[in-house]
């Protein structure tokens, strides 16, 4: 068994420019990896099928699965006649808005590249992730990057400076296409992105924080109070930064100190489902 790792991810900004004729939006969006992982496994199978099991009993073990979809995929497009068993050992929360299916499925794809002697470059398995969905681009090649179109064009930027992470997620599911369905554009407060990429380049923690936004909070905050609440909550017990993560509902808060760290986790395990606190790693060779 090959095992790949599939680190869950967070926008540090997310800016929706207008709604697309093909139904997506054009966003513009700067996305880095964090420390919290599912781990696929792959394996070779001479029957030519594809069979999945994972540690989690919500997600769908068939074709739903974007892992599933991203063997097949590879399968179909270079006429493959190999099968694969695929294991996923699930850590990132489902439907949260850290982007763990995108994830197994970029990390199915790499893994099977290996396996296979596809010899494929990251750039064509991020065309093809493309094909899964909007964020599988940018899964392929994590890191940390500015992310363009309607997700799937990728430039790497620079790591942010390093820090500790609290991911919050309250009890709810949220559906991505009913978020980005329920956005208007003219009441929005639009982040600032070339300031966050400043600050990256910078390496200017204050600055980062300080340039956080999410056009999408403003949906998910309307249909969820409970995130409003964790966000509150996040600013009191005192992190330097704080957003929500795509469309939701996870919220993150970005703290540099460790005695701060503990007041916060243990402050919010008293009323939020699942918590961690996880290293902001946004590097790029953090994948083997
Ligand atoms: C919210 C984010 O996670 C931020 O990173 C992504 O923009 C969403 O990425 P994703 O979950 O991979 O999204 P997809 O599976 O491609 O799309 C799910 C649904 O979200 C909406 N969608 C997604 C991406 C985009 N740029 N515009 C959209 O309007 C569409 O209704 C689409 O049918
Ligand atoms: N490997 C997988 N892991 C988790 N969910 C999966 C997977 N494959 C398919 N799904 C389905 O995808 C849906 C969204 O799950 P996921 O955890 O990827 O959401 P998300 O983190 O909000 O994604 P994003 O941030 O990319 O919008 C769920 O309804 C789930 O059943």
């Amino acid at each position: 068994m090959l095992y790949v790792k599939a680190p869950a991810k967070i926008n540090l900004t997310l800016d929706v420019l207008y709604k697309r004729p093909d139904h997506y939006h054009e966003v513009e969006m700067i996305m880095t990896t964090v420390d919290l992982a599912d781990r696929i496994g792959v394996e070779t199978r001479q029957d030519g099928l594809i069979k999945l099991s994972s540690s989690s009993s919500i997600v769908p073990n068939d074709e739903r699965n974007l892992a599933y979809q991203a063997a097949q995929l590879l399968k179909d497009t270079y006429n493959i006649k190999m099968g694969a068993s695929i294991t996923i050992d699930k850590e990132i929360p489902v439907a949260a808005g850290l982007a763990g299916g995108s994830s197994d499925a970029a990390a199915t794809l790499r893994g099977l590249n290996q396996l296979w002697e596809l010899n494929l470059s990251l750039d064509t398995l991020a065309e093809l992730g493309a094909k899964i969905g909007s964020d599988v681009s940018f899964c392929v090649y994590g890191g940390t990057a500015l992310a363009t179109g309607r997700g799937e064009k990728i430039q790497q930027i620079p790591a942010p400076p390093t820090c500790w992470v609290v991911l919050a997620k309250p009890k709810i599911g949220v559906s991505t296409a009913s978020v980005y369905g329920g956005l208007n554009l003219d009441e929005v407060k639009h982040p600032n992105t070339k300031q966050m990429i400043q600050a990256l380049n910078e390496n200017n923690y204050e600055l980062m924080c300080k340039s956080l936004g999410n056009v999408l909070e403003s949906v998910t905050f309307k249909l969820h109070p409970e995130v409003v609440m964790i966000k509150e909550q996040m600013k009191k017990f005192g992190v330097d930064g704080v957003l929500m993560s795509g469309s939701g509902p996870t919220v993150f808060g970005l703290i540099d100190s460790e005695t701060r760290l503990s007041r916060v986790y243990n402050g919010l395990r008293g009323f939020c489902d699942e918590v961690f606190a996880v290293r902001l790693i946004g590097e790029r060779n953090s994948l083997a």
